[in-house]
């Protein structure tokens, strides 16, 4: 049997479905590629947040899956929303890579703090947390793949890019690195680095199984899933800027810091807990709880009312 593998159809989207693959064939096992669009790939004059639906970068792969016509959906961890429909379900996370967010620029000698620079990003997170930590910064849209991005970069429309230093590895674009953000202050989204892969709960047994053995590294597994119950609770998605990193200890010993920040960079709510691995889930909800107890609930009423 060949095992057919959801993905989307940008550059680093494919290079992941054939780094699952890749896995995949190391245990024996059979795959064909199968990319598809999203509408997360179709609208890319507005932002994430305008969007505003989850699953912008999931929904088409998670149908497919329901079809029968593909076995797995393979996706950035970053863009799976936080609750999973009931007939699906996420069997394995890749072994993430370094989480920090990184500024790419073509000059060397870039400043953050000059005043006056212009920083390419979408993110409401990133935004925020450039206000806050380089208030001399503006930031200009960079919607689009690594690749458009890079380009508008190329083009002179900003003097610096903030990416995840995971897609950037990914693509190669390592030499353009000027500055890795620190992940205390730049704390990143949920799930950046690693690479989920969903299927159908009734997908078989044995194979599904199988595929997690191939693919699953367990203490990656287990800091998503602190991270992505601390999501649920703040009812995120990507387009609010809230924030979570969780890592584990060589005691079994997870440490998840987590917060949100308003959108000028002003409000700021963060906490850091620890647990024993196996009460991820209750970690995440318990920094939510919180966080949002400690004024991240306000935070985000005002961050809905800005968004109108
Ligand atoms: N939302 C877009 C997205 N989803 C995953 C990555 C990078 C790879 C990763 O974080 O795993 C990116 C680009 C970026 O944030 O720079």
């Amino acid at each position: 049997m060949t095992i057919r593998l959801a993905t989307r159809g940008s550059r680093l989207a494919l290079w992941q479905a054939e780094h699952v693959a890749h896995l995949l064939h190391q245990a024996g096992l059979a795959t064909e590629i199968v990319p598809m669009t999203t509408i997360g790939d179709q609208v890319q004059d507005r932002s994430l947040a305008k969007i505003g639906a989850k699953g912008v970068f999931t929904e088409e792969l998670e149908d497919s899956l329901r079809r029968g016509e593909t076995h797995l959906a393979v996706h950035s961890a970053k863009d799976v929303q936080s609750t999973i429909p009931e007939d699906l379900e996420l069997l394995a996370f890749l072994e993430r890579e370094k989480v920090n967010d990184v500024v790419l620029s073509f000059n060397e000698h870039l400043a953050l703090d000059k005043p006056g620079i212009v920083l390419g990003t979408s993110s409401t997170r990133r935004k925020a947390q450039l206000r806050r930590y380089y208030p001399e910064a503006t930031t200009a849209e960079a919607r689009g793949n690594l690749q458009t991005r890079l380009r508008k970069l190329e083009e002179g429309q900003y003097d610096g890019l903030v990416l995840a230093y995971a897609g950037v590895h990914r693509m190669g674009y390592e030499h353009l690195v000027r500055h890795t953000l620190p992940e205390t202050r730049f704390v990143p989204a949920t799930g950046q680095g690693s690479v989920a892969v969903e299927c159908a709960v009734g997908l078989d047994a044995a194979l599904k199984q199988r595929i997690k053995a191939a693919l699953d590294h367990p203490a990656t597994h287990a800091c998503l899933l602190a991270e992505r119950a601390f999501l649920r609770v703040m009812e995120g998605g990507c387009s609010i800027p809230s924030f979570a990193l969780a890592t584990l200890g060589g005691t079994g010993q997870l440490r998840l810091h987590a917060g949100i920040i308003g959108l000028s960079g002003e409000e700021y709510v963060d906490e850091t807990q620890t647990a024993p691995a196996a009460d991820a889930l209750a970690l995440g909800a318990a920094v939510a709880d919180a966080v949002l107890g400690r004024g991240g609930r306000e935070i985000l009423a005002s961050i809905r009312e800005h968004r109108g």
